[in-house]
C-alpha cells in the first residue's frame, strides 16, 4: 500500500454561510508532487489552508490527517515543522531583510529566545541559494520586486524543511526561468523522498507534477497521473475546452485552443 503523506475525509468548509467546499476525500501520496488545478472561485486555495490547518474563520467539518496522524492532534511546532507552507499573496515582515525572513522558516526548530544554531544558517543559506536570494540577503523585503520578493518567500519555505510543502500559487511573478527553476527543485525535493502539493494557473507546468487534482465548484472532478489521457481529457473538460493538452518533445503542454 502507498504511504499516504495527507489524507482528507469527507472535508466540507462554508464561509459566512456559503458552501465553499464540499464532502472532499483524497489520499495524497509520499514522496510525490500532485499539483492542484481548476477554474478561478473552485476552492483550491481553500482546500490548501483546510489541509494545512490554517483555515479559522470559516465553518470546517472532517478530517485531515498529517503523515498518519489526525492533524488537530499534532502540536503546533511539531506541525509547522512536519508541514511547510507558502501562501498566495503572502504579508510578511516587510521591513526585515530577506535573510531574515528566510530564517523565520527555522523558527519550528529552535527554542524560545535561542539563536540560531549552525543548523539554522546552513538551511537559510542553502534555501537562498537554490532560490538565487542569496545576492540580496541584506535587503529589506518591502525594498524587493514581486519576483524577487516570491523567492525570498519560497527560502523561507524551504528552509523549514519539511517532510511535506504545501505552496499556494508558488510561480506568482516568477520569470520563466525562475518558473523552471522552481520545477528542477521541487523535481529534487520529491526525489529525497518529500511531498510536495501546489496549486498552479501554469496549467503547463502543473502537467510535469506526478498526479493532477482537477476542482471545480468546490469538489474534486478528477484526481490522476499527470501523464494518464483520463486527467488530459479532464483538464481539458474543466477549462471548457478553451485549453487543449499536446506533447511537445516529450513534455505535456496545455495550449490555448485557437478556434472559437
Ligand atoms: N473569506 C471569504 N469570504 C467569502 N467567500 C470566500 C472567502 N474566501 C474564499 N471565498 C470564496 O470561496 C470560493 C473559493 O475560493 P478559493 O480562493 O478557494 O478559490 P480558488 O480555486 O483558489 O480560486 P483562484 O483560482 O481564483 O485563486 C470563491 O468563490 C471565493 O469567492
Amino acid at each position: 500500500m502507498k504511504n499516504i503523506a495527507v489524507s482528507a475525509r469527507q472535508i466540507s468548509a462554508s464561509i459566512a454561510n456559503a458552501s465553499i467546499l464540499r464532502g472532499i476525500d483524497l489520499d495524497l501520496p509520499a514522496g510525490r508532487w500532485t499539483s492542484v488545478v481548476g477554474p478561478n472561485g473552485a476552492g483550491k486555495s481553500t482546500l490548501l489552508k483546510v489541509l494545512a490547518g490554517l483555515l479559522r474563520h470559516a465553518r470546517v467539518q472532517g478530517r485531515v490527517q498529517l503523515l498518519g496522524r489526525a492533524l488537530a492532534d499534532i502540536p503546533a511546532r511539531e506541525r509547522a515543522r512536519q508541514l511547510a507552507w507558502l501562501g498566495q499573496n503572502e504579508s510578511a515582515a516587510e521591513d526585515l531583510p530577506a535573510y531574515d525572513v528566510a530564517m523565520l522558516g527555522r523558527l519550528p526548530h529552535r527554542a524560545w529566545m535561542a539563536p540560531a544554531s549552525d543548523a539554522d544558517h546552513a538551511a537559510v543559506q542553502q534555501a537562498l541559494h537554490t532560490t538565487q536570494a542569496w545576492d540580496w540577503r541584506d535587503r529589506p523585503l518591502s525594498e524587493l520586486s514581486g519576483g524577487e520578493r516570491q523567492r525570498v518567500l519560497l527560502a523561507r519555505a524551504l528552509a523549514v524543511q519539511a517532510p511535506v510543502l504545501l505552496m499556494d500559487e508558488p510561480l506568482a511573478n516568477l520569470d520563466p526561468p525562475h518558473q523552471t527553476d522552481w520545477l528542477h527543485t521541487v523535481r529534487d525535493l520529491v526525489g529525497q523522498g518529500g511531498t510536495v502539493v501546489s496549486v498552479l494557473h501554469e496549467v503547463s507546468i502543473a502537467l510535469q507534477a506526478d498526479d493532477m487534482l482537477i476542482m471545480a465548484a468546490g469538489g474534486v472532478v478528477h484526481h490522476g497521473p499527470c501523464q494518464s489521457t483520463a486527467t488530459h481529457a479532464a483538464l481539458e473538460q474543466v477549462f471548457e475546452r478553451r485549453i487543449q493538452v499536446r506533447e511537445i518533445d516529450g513534455l505535456w503542454m496545455a495550449l490555448p485552443r485557437m478556434e472559437r
